[in-house]
C-alpha cells in the first residue's frame, strides 16, 4: 500500500564494521568494547564462530555493549569444526585470519557458500605459505592449515573485491615480511581503518595498500559502530519514490566508500541533505534528510560499483521509476554473492511488471515503468532482495506476498516493525 516516510529514526549497527571489530578484538590483547553493536543471523555466526575458537564474548546488560577478551593472537578452541553458516564475508576474512594460526580448522559453508569460489583468495594464501585442503569439490568445504611463518607476496588485484583484499590483509598481519597489495580499485576500506585504529601499521598510497607485519600487537580498544549505510539504503530509496515523505535518518556512516547510492542519486538528479557529519570516531558518520524527488536516469560505470555492491538491488528498482534508460556496468561479480543476487533480482523484478535486462555484464533498467503484480515474490533467501521487495510494495496499492521474507533476519531483524514506525497514510 501506499505510505509517506515521515519522521527521525536510527538504523542498526554497520555489519561489515561490526565482523571486523569482533575478528580485531578477538585477535588483539586486553579488552575491546563494542557500542551500537546489533545482532543479526549474520553477526550471531561470527560470534558463535568466536565463542567456538575459545574467544570470551557477552553482552554488557545494561549499556548493551559487546565486550571481547582479547586472545593475543592465541586461541584456545572448544572445536575445530568451524561454520560460516552462508556468511559471505566470513569466508574471506576468517580463511585470511586463521592462516596466521599454527593450527589446522575445517570450515564448512551452507547452500550458497558451498556454491562460492574462493580460490582467488585460495591461490594468494597458499602463495605466502597457507596450507589449503579442498575436501570435496572447489568449494567449502575446506581444511585450513595457518603457520607463523607465513611470508608477504604482492598482489595485483584483479578483482574489485574488499573480501579478497581483506582476506589478504588480516594473513598479512602477522606475515614476516611486509604485503602490497596493488589495487584495481578502491573497495571498501573498514578493514585497513580499523585494523590500524587496534594498532596495525597499514598504508595505503594511491593505488598501493602496504600491510607492514612487523611487530604486529593488537591492543583492544573501544569503539562505536555508525547506522549502517546498507540498511539505511533502503530507506532512502523508499523516501525518495514515495510521494510527500520527509525522513531524517540519524547516525548513518557516511564512510566514502561505502556511499556511492548517493552519488548515484546526483547523477539522477536527486539530492540528499547531510548534516551533523562528525569524523569524532573511528569511522564517519552523520545525519541525512530525504524527501520524496523525481530522479532520471544515469549510467553507472565499473569504478563505481564497488561503492554501491550491496545497493545494486535498490538502485534497479530506483531506476525502474526515474525517467530514461538507466545502465550499470560491470555486475559480473554480483552474480556470485547470494544465490545469484542478479538472475534473482531480474526475476522477481518482472513478476512486478519491471522489466530488466542482463547482459554479458551489464544491466539495463528502462525508466517510467509501472508496477503492477503479476505474481507474489520470492527473496530467493536473499535479505536485501527481500527489503527491496519491501520498498517496492510501498509504490502501489495492489498487495502482494513475499515468500522467504525472514531473509531479513540476515542483516536486519527489526526491518519491517522499524519501517513502520515512519510510515503514515496520504
Ligand atoms: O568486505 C565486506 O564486508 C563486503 C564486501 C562486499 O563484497 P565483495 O567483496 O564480494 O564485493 C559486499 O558485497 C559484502 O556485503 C560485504
Ligand atoms: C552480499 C552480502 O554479503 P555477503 O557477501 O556476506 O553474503 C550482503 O550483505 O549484501
Amino acid at each position: 500500500m501506499k505510505y509517506r516516510f515521515q519522521g527521525e529514526m536510527t538504523v542498526p549497527g554497520d555489519k561489515s564494521i561490526a565482523h571486523r571489530a569482533i575478528i580485531l578484538g578477538a585477535l588483539a590483547k586486553g579488552v575491546t568494547q563494542i557500542s551500537n553493536f546489533s545482532f543479526s543471523e549474520d553477526l550471531s555466526t561470527t560470534v558463535k564462530l568466536f565463542q567456538d575458537l575459545g574467544v570470551k564474548m557477552h553482552i554488557e546488560p545494561t549499556t548493551k555493549d559487546m565486550i571481547i577478551k582479547g586472545s593475543n593472537h592465541e586461541f584456545n578452541p572448544i572445536t575445530h569444526n568451524l561454520n560460516l553458516n552462508n556468511v559471505g564475508e566470513l569466508q574471506s576474512l576468517i580463511m585470511g585470519m586463521l592462516s596466521t594460526i599454527p593450527d589446522t580448522y575445517t570450515l564448512s559453508g551452507g547452500k550458497f557458500l558451498d556454491k562460492r569460489p574462493f580460490d582467488n583468495l585460495a591461490l594468494l594464501l597458499t602463495d605466502m605459505g597457507v596450507g589449503l585442503n579442498r575436501l570435496s569439490s572447489d568449494y567449502l568445504p575446506l581444511e585450513i592449515t595457518g603457520s607463523n611463518k607465513l611470508q608477504g607476496i604482492t598482489y595485483q588485484q584483479d578483482i574489485a573485491s574488499a573480501q579478497i583484499k581483506s582476506g589478504l590483509i588480516f594473513a598479512s598481519l602477522y606475515a614476516d615480511s611486509k604485503t602490497e597489495i596493488l589495487r584495481k580499485m578502491p573497495t571498501r576500506n573498514h578493514t585497513e581503518v580499523l585494523a590500524n585504529y587496534f594498532g596495525a601499521d597499514i598504508v595505503t598510497d594511491q593505488n598501493v595498500i602496504t600491510v607492514n607485519p612487523k611487530n604486529t600487537q593488537l591492543i583492544g580498544q573501544n569503539l562505536t559502530i555508525p547506522g549502517d549505510f546498507s540498511s539505511a539504503a533502503f530507506y532512502i530509496v523508499g523516501a525518495l519514490l514515495a510521494e510527500n515523505s520527509h525522513l531524517v535518518l540519524r547516525h548513518v556512516g557516511l564512510n566514502s566508500t561505502r556511499i556511492g547510492l548517493l552519488d548515484v542519486i546526483k547523477q539522477m538528479g536527486g539530492n540528499i541533505e547531510i548534516t551533523n557529519r562528525s569524523n569524532n570516531s573511528v569511522e564517519p558518520f552523520g545525519d541525512l534528510t530525504i524527501v520524496n524527488q523525481k530522479l532520471h536516469s544515469t549510467t553507472i560505470g565499473a569504478k563505481q560499483v564497488p561503492f554501491i555492491i550491496d545497493e545494486i538491488p535498490l538502485i534497479a528498482l530506483m531506476a525502474s521509476q526515474a525517467s530514461g534508460e538507466t545502465i550499470i556496468e560491470d555486475v559480473h561479480d554480483v552474480h556470485l554473492q547470494m544465490s545469484d543476487r542478479i538472475t534473482n533480482m531480474r526475476v522477481e523484478l518482472a513478476k512486478l511488471g519491471i522489466i530488466m535486462t542482463v547482459n554479458d555484464d551489464s544491466i539495463v533498467i528502462k525508466g517510467n515503468q509501472t508496477i503492477h503484480v503479476k505474481d507474489d515474490v520470492d527473496s530467493h533467501d536473499d535479505h536485501r532482495i527481500a527489503m527491496m521487495l519491501c520498498i517496492a510494495s510501498n509504490l502501489i496499492d495492489t498487495p502482494f506476498q513475499i515468500k522467504n521474507i525472514e531473509a531479513i533476519d540476515i542483516s536486519y531483524p527489526d526491518f519491517i516493525s522499524d519501517m513502520k514506525k515512519v510510515l503514515f497514510a496520504g
